[in-house]
């Protein structure tokens, strides 16, 4: 009998990209087929409104694009536990809550189902056996080394992260996972709860890329789940030029939106529509970076408490290279390369 674990995505899914799905199958294919594990379920949780990064749609309809792009998995779900809270969460109370719920539903499975009140990212069939189902946190190498970002994460929320659940990062080009774990020396400490994992088939579409192209009004047929693509014609979301974009799907697909509005129109807050796009970012010189977990970086209060949301302290600056002319410099960047914490003084 395979140890039972489930996966969690966070992140902001602004809009969610066929990558974020490949995340899960990947890991899914590395723990089977190496029989270590038997994933179980695959859960993303889209971060807070309050987070309050560059590009973030509100959650209703970030909420409703992960629906109609898991639409085609039966492992992967969404859950919205997050975006219903009154305030931010941190990831580590995020983990908390799933695997606090994961375990009452293993030891009394009849508790929930009785109210009817089972959440839709709870995976099926975890009654079958009665052993434990740990949860552990997937992520991009970006997301890792974002734990380097002053004030973004505490030492305690990464000790406990890494310790008592784990991580399951996916490689990203140009990232360095193994460097970051050694030089940070709690993420060495607990080196054996990390599984890193090489993505062979590496695709640097990003959910910043696309706003950039739908700002642009650009075409980006193929880089999104067509459901996906349509809902954001639709509602309108990042700008959209909607005159260069072919309208792929029916409306009708567009039902699901309608429903979970419904279901939801008490309990989301919706944030008012920002101007979406990161292309008008000032370009700012990359700042290479000595990182230790261990360290207590002197910005972290001020930071946390000087923004509005903690996703401001991060975003996406494309560098574009200077041996390119700038009509190729959009296909030649490496998105997450370039994407590097700006620490902003107050
Ligand atoms: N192309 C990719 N390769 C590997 N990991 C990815 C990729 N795209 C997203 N991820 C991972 O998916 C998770 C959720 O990411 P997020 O919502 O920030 O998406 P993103 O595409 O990186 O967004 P943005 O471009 O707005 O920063 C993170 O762990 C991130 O590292
Ligand atoms: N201290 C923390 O727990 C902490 C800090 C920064 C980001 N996060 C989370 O990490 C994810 C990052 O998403 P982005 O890569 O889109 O910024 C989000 O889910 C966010 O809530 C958690």
């Amino acid at each position: 009998m395979l140890p039972r674990i489930a996966l969690i995505a966070c992140g902001s899914f602004s809009p969610p990209t066929p990558m974020h799905m490949r995340l899960f199958e990947i890991a899914r294919d590395y723990f089977e087929i190496r029989g270590s594990h038997k994933v179980v379920g695959g859960i993303i949780s889209p971060t807070h409104d309050s987070y309050g990064k560059k590009g973030l749609a509100p959650s209703l309809d970030r909420c409703a694009m992960i629906k109609l792009a898991v639409q085609s998995s039966n492992w992967i779900r969404l859950s919205d536990w997050e975006v219903h809270q009154s305030q931010w969460m941190r990831t580590q109370s995020v983990l908390q809550h799933h695997q606090n719920y994961l375990n009452n539903f293993i030891n009394s499975p009849g508790d929930g189902e009785q109210h009817g009140v089972l959440p839709g990212w709870l995976p099926k069939n975890l009654t079958e056996r009665r052993d434990p189902i740990k949860l552990k946190l997937l992520c991009g190498a970006d997301l890792l080394e974002s734990f380097a970002v002053p004030g973004l994460w505490s030492n305690d929320d990464i000790e406990n992260i890494v310790a008592n659940y784990g991580l399951v990062v996916i490689s990203r080009c140009g990232s360095n996972p193994e460097k970051f774990i050694f030089e940070s020396d709690i993420l060495t400490k607990h080196q054996y709860n990390i599984t890193l994992i090489t993505n062979w088939v590496p695709n640097e579409v990003s959910s910043s890329l696309v706003r950039r192209l739908l700002n642009r009004g650009e075409s980006v047929k193929y880089l999104l789940d067509d459901l996906v693509l349509s809902y954001i014609n639709r509602q309108g979301l990042y700008n959209v030029k909607s005159k260069y974009i072919t309208d792929a799907v029916h409306p009708n697909h567009l039902n699901f939106n309608h429903a979970y509005m419904d279901n939801n129109k008490n309990a989301i807050q919706q944030s008012n529509h920002q101007d979406m796009d990161e292309s008008d970012s000032p370009l700012r010189q990359q700042s290479a970076r000595v990182f230790c977990c261990g360290e207590t970086p002197r910005v972290a209060t001020k930071l946390l408490l000087g923004r509005s949301g903690p996703g401001q302290a991060i975003q996406v600056i494309t560098v574009p290279d200077k041996n390119k002319s700038n009509s190729d410099s959009l296909e030649q960047t490496q998105p997450k390369k370039q994407k590097i914490a700006q620490v902003q003084q107050i």
